[in-house]
């Protein structure tokens, strides 16, 4: 008789049962300097663990006695059909989770039928990524101080096959990852910005003192930037315009009166520490906004029953950072699109386990804040 361990090979991705034991694997596979990237939040970590505890503290109200035989998860954002309201946030440098770095995110995506944003700060050309995506690919766009670099990398986006822009605005500067600091964490020599800047440039930044990206980052971004200059990128993109990084009504308001799309985000507790966490912060921006634009919300999602919770409240759609990171690092693109499947599913059950058999059906009413 063949015992049970053998009848069930060991797959670390398939026995993986949720996104905890994604994460347990990539953080397994990564070394000090990019874990401790991908890991940190801002001095304290106050908002880092305030973006999770926000999704646990809610309840759920469910509804019984639905017809959940045939839940369908798919909905749309911008047009753009997605098999579940879950997509890949920016996040830079993905080559120090896997080798296959971007290229490995852009096929889950599409293999999973969800959309990845894809960061100025890439470690593949915008251009490789795009083919790879297949049209489900967002750009993220950090103005650099260099308009013309902008515009160019703009232009690329759009014809690399891009279907929205979404502009960081909670970044002027980086806040400040102290692990980061401590350790002076640095991009390893074998991998580039290449949609920003050449190796030689990136090598030439001062690293006496504290991390090498912080003063890389720093030299290179736009910090003048205000409402009065949306008009001039709208006029440098015809693609849909998403400001990533909104965290009260005020901001939502002038965004949807500037054309724009709103994308609710403390960047993980990556930027102001003690910042309101970004599902907190949802429900006054949705009133704000009053249906004017699409709204979307990233920052602690792990569970199921946090897409639902986000969706019931006005968001058209969630996304992942340091989860699809994880995935990332675990296995590439199989571990990536372990990562979507697992948190699809988990929201598939929530769906039907509320009443709801459509994204549509999901109301505040189902949340007890
Ligand atoms: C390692 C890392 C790199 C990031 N790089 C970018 C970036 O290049 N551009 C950007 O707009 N946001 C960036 N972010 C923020 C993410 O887009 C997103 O807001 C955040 O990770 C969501 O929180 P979560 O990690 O809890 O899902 C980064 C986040 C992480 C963890
Ligand atoms: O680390 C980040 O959060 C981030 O947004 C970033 C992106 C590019 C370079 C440095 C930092």
């Amino acid at each position: 008789m063949t015992p049970d361990v053998q009848a069930s090979p060991n797959d670390p991705l398939r026995d993986a049962v949720n996104l905890a034991d994604l994460e347990a694997l990539g953080r397994a596979a990564l070394d000090r300097n990019a874990l401790e990237y991908y890991a940190s939040g801002a001095n304290d970590e106050n908002t880092l663990r305030e973006n999770r505890a926000a999704f646990t503290r809610a309840r759920l109200r469910p509804r019984v006695l639905v017809d959940v035989s045939g839940v369908d998860t798919g909905t749309s954002v911008l047009g753009l059909r997605l098999s579940s309201p879950i997509g890949i946030a920016p996040s830079a440098f993905h080559g120090l989770a896997h080798p296959d770095a971007e290229r490995a995110t852009a096929r889950a995506a599409l293999a999973g039928g969800s959309v990845m944003t894809l960061s100025t700060f890439s470690n593949t050309p915008i251009e490789t990524v795009g083919a790879d995506a297949q049209g489900r690919f967002w750009f993220q766009l950090y103005l650099l101080r260099d308009r013309d670099l902008s515009r160019s990398i703009l232009d690329r986006a759009h014809a690399a096959g891009a279907r929205a822009l979404v502009f960081t605005v909670d970044a002027p500067f980086l806040g400040r990852r102290e692990a980061n600091e401590r350790h002076r964490f640095a991009l390893p020599a074998h991998l580039s910005a290449p949609n920003v800047a050449s190796r030689a440039e990136l090598a030439q930044v001062e690293t006496d003192s504290g991390s090498q990206l912080a003063n890389y980052f720093q030299n290179l971004v736009d910090k003048t930037f205000t409402w009065h200059d949306l008009d001039w990128l709208r006029g440098q993109t015809p693609l849909p315009i998403i400001l990533k990084g909104v965290l009260t009504a005020e901001d939502a308001v002038l965004a949807a009166e500037h054309g724009c799309h709103v994308w609710v985000s403390n960047h993980g507790g990556r930027q102001l520490d003690t910042a309101i966490s970004s599902f907190e912060a949802l429900p006054e921006i949705v009133d704000a906004v009053a249906g004017r634009c699409e709204i979307y919300l990233d920052g602690g999602v792990t569970r199921g029953t946090d897409v639902l919770k986000a969706v019931a409240l006005g968001a058209r759609a969630v996304f992942l950072g340091r989860a699809a990171l994880w995935g990332l690092a675990a296995a590439g693109q199989p571990g990536v699109e372990r990562t979507l499947e697992l948190l699809q599913d988990e929201f598939r059950l929530a769906m039907a386990l509320c009443g709801a058999a459509r994204v549509g059906d999901l109301t505040p009413a189902l949340v007890r804040l």
